[in-house]
């Protein structure tokens, strides 16, 4: 089970101080989508430029043009670039064609997919590496998660890795940890601590411990 740290509310700099702290404990730096919009895909060369060990995925959100987009952010460093759930399948296919010429990696947010089970199922077939279930602020802010959701995406994807991303943190981690998925995303309850270190140290711990 893996841990993927999400920066979303910083800049260049702030992205570097805040990886140098937690770096021993993330497999994944998340360049978010917030950033990508404020700064470029040049934050995620520069975060790919300063940490070379650490997998850096760009999470552009990609609609349509999958196999442009992907390209330009393979280009600039990213190890694994995000797709919507609710794009057209063309677009998951050319994002996995175009990933699969220089070894990168296809995740696909399912934010706001309804159909989560029937989605996963279809995405599954066109060979992504991930499928992340995952609430998006907006609708975190009306407590909403997606514990259900990674549920199910366990019981129907049977090739790609499992995800979930939205709102976790500590007091969470303990359920989500039990539906055992690939990959924790974890922003807020980690960047929002006081100490970043300590709370990306003691998640660690206990993903570890499980
Ligand atoms: O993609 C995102 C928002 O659209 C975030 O990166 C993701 O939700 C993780 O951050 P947090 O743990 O703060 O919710």
């Amino acid at each position: 089970m893996k841990l993927q740290l999400a920066l979303d509310l910083v800049d260049i700099q702030g992205a570097k101080a805040l990886v140098k702290e937690v770096e021993p404990f993330i497999d994944i730096v998340e360049i978010g989508t917030p950033v990508v919009i404020n700064e470029g895909l040049r934050a995620v060369k520069a975060i790919k430029d300063a940490f070379p060990a650490l997998t850096v995925l760009a999470d552009l959100k990609i609609m349509d043009a999958g196999d442009y987009e992907v390209m330009k952010a393979s280009e600039a460093g990213a190890d694994i670039i995000t797709v919507l759930g609710a794009s057209n399948d063309r677009t998951i296919a050319g994002a996995v064609s175009e990933a699969r010429k220089t070894n990168k990696q296809i995740m696909v947010d399912m934010i706001n997919v309804r159909d989560i089970e029937g989605r996963a199922k279809e995405i599954d077939a066109l060979g992504v590496d991930y499928i992340c279930v995952h609430t998006g602020y907006d609708l975190q802010a009306v407590g909403q998660n997606s514990f259900e959701d990674l549920r199910t995406i366990k019981r129907v994807v049977k090739h790609a890795k499992v995800a979930i991303a939205g709102g976790i943190k500590l007091s969470t981690l303990p359920e989500v940890i039990a539906a055992e998925p690939d990959l924790i995303i974890v922003g807020g309850g980690i960047t929002g601590h006081e100490d970043c270190r300590a709370a990306a140290s003691e998640i660690r711990e206990i993903i570890a411990s499980r």
